[in-house]
């Protein structure tokens, strides 16, 4: 896969070996392994009430391998949202094979990712992120199957490495600029999305593919999607917009763009976004899978932007 990208399964190895530098910074903030979640061990503060739906983020938290930073307490994409989404992709992309997630973070788009496709590949501009990514896909067996970007967006988008690569589908789920987001009563896509606004964004996203999705604040400037749209695409392009719940909580916004997504037509049976609340801390991963097929509560609805 080249010498620019860490394959997951060794990411430490191959750090060491491409980047001393960069292995000997990471290094001291791992070496006690404190970014292992005990799951039992509960979080205390502002924590608190993420390690209370630990459960969500990773179903597989309970094997006390899965890795996070505090910010990533925060921004993981829930589980059962992320493993919908990977899912609507494939059933909206059939053939694709390579799909690239943007703002990796702890992984918990990638893995997913990684599960419907054979090449997933994360970007991340903090090293500790792509370490909690590598080690999380492990918990998962999906390791095989992704490749690791350090480095800023803006830096990676310029040197064109993923046009080359010949990625099928972009996804990102960029930093909403943190828990403020909700405090507006209209999200500015433009001044408030991280690190640039979402034009900006698109453009990059475009050059490397027609397929694309982001992952927005429930609050978003749909009026900014609908120029931006047009700006970048012309004035007949499309934009659908989905609007994922879990547990019955507004979750935000997924835009796509792409005649795939804009022309599919819905099968009931790929877009129920199942219930997967309410988890004790006896639950086994089993009994949470059945619990998904069980359920079949109807979680999103969509609509098209006309560009
Ligand atoms: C909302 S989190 C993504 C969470 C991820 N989808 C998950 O489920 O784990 C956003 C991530 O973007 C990363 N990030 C912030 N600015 C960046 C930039 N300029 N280039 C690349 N990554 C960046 C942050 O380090 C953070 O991990």
């Amino acid at each position: 896969m080249g010498k620019k990208v860490y394959h997951a399964s060794h990411f430490l190895h191959t750090l060491k070996k491409r980047s001393n530098k960069r292995y000997r910074k990471l290094v001291p903030r791992i070496a006690d392994d404190n970014y292992r979640i005990k799951s039992h061990e509960r979080l205390h503060g502002k924590l608190f009430k993420y390690w209370k739906s630990r459960h969500s983020l990773f179903s597989k938290i309970d094997s006390n391998q899965i890795y996070m930073t505090e910010e990533l307490w925060y921004s993981v994409t829930p589980e059962v949202l992320a493993k919908f989404l990977a899912k609507f992709i494939k059933a909206c992309l059939p053939e694709a094979n390579s799909i690239l997630d943007v703002f990796c973070g702890g992984g918990g788009n990638t893995i997913q990712f990684a599960m419907e496709f054979p090449r997933a590949y994360g970007v991340d501009s903090r090293m500790d992120h792509l370490y909690c990514t590598a080690q999380n896909a492990k918990v998962y067996g999906v390791d095989d199957r992704i490749w690791l970007k350090y480095g800023t967006w803006d830096k990676i988008s310029k040197s064109g490495l993923f046009e080359k690569m010949k990625v099928d589908c972009v996804f990102a789920s960029p930093p909403w600029g943190g828990p403020e987001y909700s405090k507006q009563n209209v999200y500015d896509l433009e001044s408030s999305l991280q690190p640039v606004g979402v034009t900006e964004l698109l453009k990059s996203f475009f050059k490397i593919s027609s397929n694309v999705l982001l992952f927005l604040p429930r609050n978003s400037d749909l009026h900014q999607i609908a120029r931006t749209t047009r700006k970048l695409l012309g004035p007949t392009a499309k934009c659908r917009v989905l609007y994922v719940k879990d547990n019955g909580y507004l979750k935000g916004i997924v835009c796509m763009w792409g005649v795939a997504f804009t022309n599919y037509q819905e099968d009931t049976t790929l877009v129920e976004l199942n219930e997967v609340g309410n988890h004790t801390d006896n639950e086994s991963s089993e009994q949470e899978e059945d619990k998904e097929v069980s359920s079949s509560e109807k979680q999103y609805f969509s609509y098209d932007i006309d560009g």
